[in-house]
């Protein structure tokens, strides 16, 4: 699983909606998928940037920034995390049922997935030594 975090100019990061019918509905996560078998991760990522938000970004703006490592049911999940600065068009919720753009330390009052918790806490150290750097 690939899945990244959109930063924009404020500092604020992308979340989206999981819709109803899927596992976890209602929960807010990162935009992302899976990486299909002999595919590029980060090639996976600017795919599923244009499926489900519409927009366009290079494999070379998307910066590996962390890792979940998370048992799921019977299933485990392991989920590379990138960040990105730039990319093209506006993010529209193609396949969520909304977007949000938040700052790292608002994304605790969201419900997400238990292995978005320890990402969180990582973005949030990131990007703050980012502004004070
Ligand atoms: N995209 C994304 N998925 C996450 C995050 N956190 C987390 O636990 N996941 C899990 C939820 C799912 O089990 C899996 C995402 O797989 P997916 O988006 O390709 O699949 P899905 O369950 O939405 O459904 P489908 O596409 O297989 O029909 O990763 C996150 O922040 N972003």
């Amino acid at each position: 699983m690939v899945a990244v975090a959109l930063v924009d100019a404020e500092g604020r990061v992308l979340v989206q909606q999981r819709p109803p019918g899927k596992p976890m509905a209602g929960l807010w996560e990162f935009p992302g998928g899976k990486v299909e078998p002999g595919e590029v991760p980060e090639a996976a990522l600017v795919r599923e940037l244009a499926e489900e938000l519409g927009i366009e970004a290079e494999p070379g703006a998307l910066t590996p920034i962390a890792f979940a490592s998370e048992t799921l049911g019977a299933r485990h999940l392991l989920l590379l995390l990138y960040r990105a600065d730039a990319w093209q068009g506006t993010p529209e919720p193609r396949h969520a049922s909304a977007l949000r753009w938040v700052h790292p330390a608002a994304m605790r009052a969201l419900a997400m997935p238990p292995a978005d918790v320890p990402l969180v806490d990582a973005l949030e150290r990131l990007l703050s030594s980012s502004v004070s750097a």
